[in-house]
């Protein structure tokens, strides 16, 4: 069985990929965003009625994930929108942002309340949190995750459902419960408890070595696909 990571080790895994294997973050969170936009397609296709996704992006990497995924579920046809309340400075973040708003991605400064959210949008796509999050989430955050833990329509976390611990889920006062979650490099132990419908295997980038060395046991991805569907 694939391993579920706790969070010092997916950090750790994390950081073994940019510095003994020199990859950028730039390469890594581009080849991670892809990987979610191809897993949402085969979950919720650009061709059902009223494809318009609100991907809400958090101050870290997990945010620069969704921006990625944004630019291309948009060439994938959808009719995307961000929400990223609190922009990070830095210039990946900066080009990120400018990549989608030339590609005519519109940004919106307020999050709805959870009616309206539900009638202009088709599917929230959860890129708040990744495993850096240490519960329980700061005011602002704590706010937009109420706010999103009422909207029907169905939800898509990448990595982390937000505001779940990373190893032990759900807090017990209650949170988000997104019926599909894109596992990164490898599931992490919060993914046991998730309960939805769908559950993908994405960022097709880690190497033998490195997989060999944390034991990660991923399944084989089918041909040249970027994600996996498990079980
Ligand atoms: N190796 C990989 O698999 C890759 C994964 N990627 C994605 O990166 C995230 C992890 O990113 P990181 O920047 O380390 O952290 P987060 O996005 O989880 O969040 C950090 C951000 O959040 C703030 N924060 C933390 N706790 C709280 C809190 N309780 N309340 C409010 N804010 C909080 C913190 O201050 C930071 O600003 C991983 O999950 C993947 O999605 C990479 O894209 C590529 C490599
Ligand atoms: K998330």
């Amino acid at each position: 069985m694939v391993k579920f990571l706790g969070q010092e080790e997916a950090i750790k895994i994390d950081q073994e990929l940019f510095t003994e294997y020199c990859f950028s973050v730039d390469q890594l969170m581009e080849l991670a965003g892809l990987s979610c936009a191809v897993s949402i397609s085969k979950s919720y296709p650009p061709s059902e009625p009223n494809s318009s996704p609100l991907i809400c992006c958090g101050p870290g990497n997990n945010g620069g994930d969704g921006l990625v995924c944004a630019r291309h579920l948009k060439l994938f046809g959808y009719n995307p929108a961000v929400y990223y309340p609190k922009p990070t400075e830095k210039p990946l973040f900066h080009n990120l942002t400018t990549q989608c708003k030339a590609m005519d991605i519109q940004f919106i400064d307020q999050l709805p309340d959870p009616q309206t959210i539900d009638a202009k949008y088709s599917l929230i796509i959860d890129a708040l949190f990744g495993f850096s999050f240490r519960p329980p989430a700061r005011p602002q955050f704590a706010e937009i995750l109420n706010t999103l833990q009422k909207v029907t329509i169905p939800v898509c976390s990448i990595d982390i459902p937000s505001g779940w611990d990373v190893e032990k889920g759900c807090p017990p006062e209650g949170g988000l419960q997104p019926e599909m979650l894109i596992s990164l490099t490898a599931p992490k132990k919060c993914a046991l408890h998730f309960k939805g419908k769908y559950h993908y295997l994405g960022g097709r980038f880690v190497p033998p070595k490195l997989e060999a060395k944390y034991e990660l046991n991923l399944p084989q991805y089918p041909g040249t696909d970027v994600c996996l569907k498990l079980d």
